[in-house]
């Protein structure tokens, strides 16, 4: 679980957000306190009167930690505390002077049953000293209840990335604002469920998780044109391009046409089918002014049609949604081609998918972002933390998808309905972000085993809770 519309910054844009809270006259100490105290306030919901162990390192992570210990032995828990080194010199080193209760050592703590880490946050810079990581495990495993204090100590706050986190965090609370560690790589099954605590540090970001869509209902006036006209492309595995075209109708779209040689066959009678069997009679069907966007890929095929297909898709002056192997033929020259698209374009590529289309470094927002400025397209990164990139620097994050979505046609939905999301509401990142919300709403009431074919089913169901 992770909150909704959260603002996520890295660990640098936190440290200057925290420095300009102090520049505006705030004590360092001060606003560790409220750190402290939202770590107190937390621990003391979950821990229920049990006795409470806490872990302080060295740095400002540790000094929450003392600020908690403290609040939480005045308000008569049973709390002990362990520290792993020198508080260094500051903030930390004076709430460190604060705390008058019970202290041991790492290696001689002793298990409780509420565990509270506060070992490292934002500051982590290296993977965990193997015998720390191991007796910090320890504890974990022994523990009833586990709460982080921002960030489960061993995991990258930029990346997610494993640098020795336990197993077993039940809950993180994210000091500020959220961090990608939260949402990204291993660190997204390692945080439990993320709170956010609101310790008054104002930040400035245009990541955001996800949230749910506000959508209108069909106006007085409104007509299947108007509600607006998807083409879905059909290749060599016309069920993918079924698929796509359903989730389309399913997500709202006016009128939905499928595209190709063998469109005849099943399906709802309201899909509109269109025969085209060469590079030109698709130029041609393009050409129809009534179309509002095109889907190209869902079982397309990687063959010479399929390559004349995709030219046709890109000369059609029209909003248009690549996915499956219109990626895979768009190959490492992917941000060439893309770039000379005047219409807007959105990319739905799973990992293997992006990994083949482009090169990058850093974490999945940094290559996501990185990408669609190169490409000039909207991104929509597929996986357990889906990641949604602009052009110009938007990033939305869906974190804690159905792991029942990891199954054959899911994606040709997404593009579908991200297509029915596109006519109906716009550019860049909003019908992107909505089509990723009700994608992953739909396999929530989906539930387990889901096929790719139900999901649609579900579709209205999720639209029914954005109105
Ligand atoms: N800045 C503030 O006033 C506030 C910060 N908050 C909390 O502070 C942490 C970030 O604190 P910082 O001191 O920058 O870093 P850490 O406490 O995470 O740790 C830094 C400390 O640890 C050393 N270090 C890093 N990795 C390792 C390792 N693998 N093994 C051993 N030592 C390591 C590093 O060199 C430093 O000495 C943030 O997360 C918040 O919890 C408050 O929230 C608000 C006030
Ligand atoms: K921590």
């Amino acid at each position: 679980m992770i909150p909704s519309g959260a603002p996520i910054v890295t660990a640098a844009e936190m440290r200057a957000a925290e420095q300009a809270v102090f520049a505006s006259g705030v004590s360092q100490d001060s606003l560790m306190e409220r750190a402290g105290a939202a770590v107190a306030r937390e621990t003391a919901r979950f821990a229920t009167g049990r006795p409470i162990l806490i872990l302080a390192g060295p740095g400002n992570n540790g000094g929450d930690s003392y600020v908690a210990a403290r609040l939480l032995q005045n308000a008569g828990h049973d709390v002990s505390l362990v520290a792993t080194g020198a508080p260094a010199p500051g903030a930390a080193e004076r709430m460190h002077a604060l705390w008058h209760g019970p202290t041991s050592s790492l290696y001689a703590a002793r298990p409780r049953p509420v565990l509270v880490d506060g070992l490292f946050g934002t500051g982590m810079t290296r993977p965990l000293e193997r015998g720390l990581a191991a007796v910090f495990a320890d504890l974990c495993k022994q523990a009833e209840f586990t709460l982080a204090i921002d960030l489960p100590s061993g995991i990258h706050a930029d990346t997610g990335a494993d640098l020795g986190a336990p197993r077993g965090i039940d809950v993180t609370l994210a000091l500020g604002a959220l961090k990608p560690g939260h949402l990204l790589d291993i660190g997204l099954e390692r945080c439990g469920r993320v709170l956010l605590a609101d310790i008054d540090i104002p930040v400035h970001t245009r990541w955001r998780t996800v949230t749910r869509p506000r959508i209108d209902t069909p106006g007085a006036h409104s007509h299947k044109y108007s509600r607006g006209l998807v083409a879905v492309i059909e290749g060599a595995m016309p069920g993918a391009a079924r698929l796509a075209a359903r989730a389309a109708m399913a997500g709202g779209a006016g009128y939905v046409v499928l595209a190709g040689d063998r469109p005849w066959g099943e399906g709802p009678d309201a899909l509109v089918r269109r025969e085209v069997r060469t590079a030109e009679d698709l130029s041609e069907f393009l050409g129809w002014d009534r179309i509002d966007a095109i889907v190209l890929g869902p079982g397309l095929g990687r063959d010479r049609r399929a390559e004349a297909y995709l030219r046709a898709a890109f000369a059609a002056p029209k909003p248009l949604i690549l996915d499956g192997d219109a990626l895979t033929l768009l190959g490492t020259d992917a941000a060439r081609w893309l770039e000379t698209r005047a219409a807007p374009t959105w990319i739905t590529p799973h990992s293997g998918e992006f990994d083949r289309m482009f090169a990058g470094v850093g974490s999945k927002i940094d290559r996501t972002l990185a990408a669609a400025a190169e490409a000039r397209a909207t991104i929509v990164h597929k996986g357990a933390d889906t990641v949604i990139a602009a052009p110009k620097g938007e990033v939305r994050l869906l974190a804690h998808g159905s792991r029942w979505l990891s199954t054959a046609g899911t994606g040709d939905v997404l593009a579908g309905l991200l297509a029915a999301q596109v006519v109906q509401s716009g550019k860049g990142v909003a019908p992107a972000e909505a089509a990723v919300w009700l994608h992953a709403r739909a396999a929530q009431l989906a539930g387990p085993a889901l096929i790719a074919d139900e999901l649609i089913g579900h579709i209205p169901g999720a639209i029914s809770e954005c109105l």
